[in-house]
């Protein structure tokens, strides 16, 4: 093995580059020469980035390359919110990562109104990652056939799916057409786990299948976009993508006026002209709601999702009626893609945010975990959504975010 400094001089003298360390050094080692040559070329001091706990041997060809250290990101709490759900049932602290001052209070605010009226209510309606591929054809001629062979070959399939995973499982084959193209969107279920890479292992078998045996059909690509990952598409609202969940509560009138300081009617209003008009006179097709994004944003960094994923994650609708003086509410999130096991979960900070929840690891039975999270974030969302449009009604948003969310108090 090589000393760390010789290792730091060879790379600015352009000798090696700088994912090359791994092969000269040990996996912590690696970590600090890459960062101590990058302070050397910049002329900078990176000590913050440097002072982690992450073990690099652990993440090393696993979460991330050329690591230098890693940044922080203050981790706060809410709860404990009161969850009614078929996974999630009791009341949950959970963990919000963000630099958003104001915003974990008011969570917060909202899960206390919402656990004082008794909980939300919560389903996992539906629960299937998916992978599109597109497959190219030199006529139209041939595509009834190649869905004929599809249909006639599902079984086929699904046993090859079942060789490349002990949890991954197929459960339907979804065609679309355009022109001379064919995108097939297999949908599996996942266990605990997300599931990218899960059904992209499954579906690349799945296409050399295809390829041999329908020699026509020319595989361009293994994600074709009607998957569709890391973008908002309706494909994604209207058939779902991860967990489908839909989530309700039912806020008594005396805790909209003491906890919230607002009334159902006002309320509502706000979500009718804000969330429902308001989107669609600005041209939004998935996000009928106020602020889906920040809470689901916060709990995928702190607990290690795939952050990209909150494009379609934090798609969804609020809904809101009055019944009485009270106020029901209700957010319906199409394709909330979490995991419990894989991806971020491992690393340290995030596998314990995890374990405020209960949620870390393999359920019993496997994919219980991953739908008791889904569970507790959809209603962690309903909990900032009620809060948000309460504090909207109060015109409580500019001072809060006075108060709690400026770096430049005046
Ligand atoms: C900030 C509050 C909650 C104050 O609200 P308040 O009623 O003055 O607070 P309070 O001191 O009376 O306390 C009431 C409860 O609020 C919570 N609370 C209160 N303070 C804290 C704190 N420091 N830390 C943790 N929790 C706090 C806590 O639950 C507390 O109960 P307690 O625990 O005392 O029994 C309120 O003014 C508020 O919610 N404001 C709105 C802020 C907000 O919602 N920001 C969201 C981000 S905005 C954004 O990013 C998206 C947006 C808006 O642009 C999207 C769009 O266009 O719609
Ligand atoms: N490849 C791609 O195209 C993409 C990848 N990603 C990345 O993919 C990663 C997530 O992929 P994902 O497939 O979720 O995770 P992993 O690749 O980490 O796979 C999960 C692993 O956990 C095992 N496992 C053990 N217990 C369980 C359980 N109870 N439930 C489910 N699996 C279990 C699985 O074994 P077994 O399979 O044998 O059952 C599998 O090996 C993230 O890092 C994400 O950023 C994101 C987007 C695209």
């Amino acid at each position: 093995m090589m000393k760390i400094d010789e290792v730091v001089e060879k790379l600015i003298r352009g000798e090696i580059s700088f994912h090359e360390i791994d092969n000269l050094l040990e996996a912590n080692a690696a970590m600090v020469a890459r960062r101590l040559a990058l302070e050397k070329i910049l002329g900078i001091g990176l000590p913050s980035i440097g002072s982690t706990v992450i073990d690099y041997s652990e993440i090393k060809n696993k979460n991330a390359e050329n690591v230098i250290g890693a940044v922080q990101i203050p981790l706060g709490i809410v709860g404990p919110i009161r969850v009614n759900g078929d996974y999630a049932k009791g009341d949950f602290y959970v963990p919000l990562a963000t630099t958003e001052g104001a915003l974990i209070a008011s969570v917060n605010r909202g899960s206390k109104a919402v656990t004082l009226s008794g909980g939300v209510r919560v389903k996992v309606l539906k629960d299937e990652m998916t992978r599109a591929p597109v497959f190219r054809f030199d006529s139209i001629e041939e595509i009834p056939n190649f869905l004929k062979f599809i249909e006639e070959n599902v079984e086929k399939i699904k046993n090859i799916t079942n060789s490349t995973s002990s949890h991954g499982r197929l459960k339907s084959i979804t065609p679309f057409v355009l022109g001379n193209n064919v995108w097939l969107r297999f949908s599996f279920e996942t266990g605990d786990a997300m599931g990218m890479n899960m059904v992209t292992i499954a579906v690349e078998k799945v296409c050399e299948f295809i390829e041999e045996n329908f020699p026509s059909a020319d595989c361009l690509a293994v994600s074709g976009n009607m998957c569709s990952d890391k973008k908002q598409t309706n494909v994604n609202s209207l058939f779902g993508r991860g967990k489908t969940v839909v989530a309700e509560a039912l806020i008594k009138k005396d805790v909209i006026k003491s906890v919230l300081r607002s009334n159902a009617q006002l309320i509502h209003d706000i979500n009718l002209r804000k969330n429902w008009l308001g989107t669609a006179r600005a041209g939004s097709l998935s996000q009928f709601n106020a602020h889906f994004a920040n809470i689901v944003t916060a709990i995928f960094i702190a607990t290690g999702q795939d952050v990209a994923q909150v494009v379609e994650s934090s798609s969804g609708y609020t809904w809101t009626e009055v019944r009485g003086e009270d106020l029901y509410i209700s957010v319906t999130l199409p394709s909330l893609e979490v995991g419990t096991i894989g991806g971020g979960t491992r690393l340290p900070t995030q596998k314990e945010a995890l374990s405020i929840m209960g949620v870390y690891g393999s359920g019993n039975p496997p994919g219980s975990n991953a739908k008791k999270f889904a569970e507790i974030v959809a209603s962690t969302v309903l909990s900032g959504e009620l809060n948000l449009l309460a504090a909207l009604a109060n015109r409580e948003l500019g001072k809060a975010h006075a108060r709690l969310g400026r770096a430049m108090k005046v």
